[in-house]
């Protein structure tokens, strides 16, 4: 691999940039470098975990109170920052029985909310790769802060191409990062970093099958992130493929709609909110979790 010596901000994520594999990943890593949305930020800040990801779950009304009561929209950041942790956490509900001692892999880790989820929980060791400088740095700044660097790292690395042993990782995710990759090559690579036995978990939009092709709500989404949304077959056939077996495919679709319908009301609108309430809401478009074993 060629890396090109670039200096980070902080100089802490790596001493070295890779660089990138295609001019599109360039372009990705350019997209989240320059990201500063305050509907990640706001929520990240409620409690220091900082996602990329959507919610899922009840909207607890009770909690949010009254819309005309000061500190409502405090309240509803808090909730879909709620919903947004409650999905990490039944993406980390699939990863099965991890130990203290094994390694974990968030491909495409972002600002690492998820990370330091899953060491909160099992007290092991995540690592992860994004093909972003600013948000590995931030990550590691965060892991810094929590006193828990020793145990989780972000690296600024193509996940088609890890920088992890073969049969390294108990267990590894894609949370929202899959769109940006052909899914044979991305499940070749994690099928290579899995032991036997590991467990591969993804929580994704897809385009639904039985819709015909990507509907013009599904167009507006990827032009929106410059993503490629596959399809739930595709999902399937490049696992199959892959050596991962499905155990767990979970529709998500109806327990994030709610998330949606809140975030379309909040004054943090980015104005995709009606590309995924529409497309969730006529079929074209699905939210799946799917875990799948290493065999
Ligand atoms: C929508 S964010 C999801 C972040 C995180 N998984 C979360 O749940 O907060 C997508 C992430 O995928 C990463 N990504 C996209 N293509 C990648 C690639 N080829 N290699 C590594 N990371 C990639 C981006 O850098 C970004 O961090
Ligand atoms: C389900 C699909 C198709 C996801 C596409 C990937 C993506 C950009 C996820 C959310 O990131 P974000 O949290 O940065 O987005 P936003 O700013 O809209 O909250
Ligand atoms: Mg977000």
């Amino acid at each position: 691999m060629t890396h090109t010596e670039i200096p980070t901000a902080t100089g802490a994520a790596s001493a070295f940039i890779p660089a990138p594999a295609t001019p599109y990943q360039g372009d990705i890593a350019r997209y989240w470098n320059a990201e500063a949305r305050p509907v990640n930020l706001r929520l990240g800040d409620v409690d220091g975990l900082y996602h990329h990801h959507y919610g899922i779950g009840d909207v607890d009304h009770a909690a949010l109170g009254d819309t005309e009561d000061d500190g409502y929209e405090k309240r509803l950041i808090a909730e879909l920052h709620r919903l947004e942790s409650a999905q990490a956490d039944v993406l980390l509900d699939h990863l099965g029985a991890v130990g203290r001692d094994d390694t974990l892999v968030d491909a495409g880790c972002g600002r690492g909310g998820s990370m330091v989820m899953a060491h909160q929980r099992f007290g092991c060791r995540v690592e992860g790769v994004t093909l972003s400088a600013k948000q590995a740095d931030f990550a590691n700044r965060r892991a810094a802060e929590l006193g828990i660097a020793d145990h989780v790292r972000a690296q600024v690395r193509n996940m088609l191409a890890m920088p992890f042993e073969t049969g390294q990782a108990a267990a590894s995710w894609n949370n929202e990062s899959s769109m940006y990759v052909d899914l044979q090559d991305l499940f070749a690579e994690h099928s290579r970093v899995l032991r036997v036995g590991g467990r591969y978990v993804t929580v994704t939009g897809c385009w639904n099958p039985r819709y015909g092709q990507p509907s013009k709500w599904v167009s507006q989404i990827n032009a929106h992130f410059e993503c490629n949304i596959h399809s739930r077959r595709e999902y399937l056939r490049a696992m199959a493929d892959n050596r991962l077996v499905p155990q767990a495919v979970v529709d998500l679709t109806a327990e994030t709609l709610p998330y949606w319908e809140l975030r379309a009301t909040s004054s943090l609108v980015t104005g995709i909110e009606e590309a995924f309430i529409n497309s969730y809401r006529d079929g074209s478009f699905q939210y799946l979790l799917i875990a799948a074993d290493r065999v």
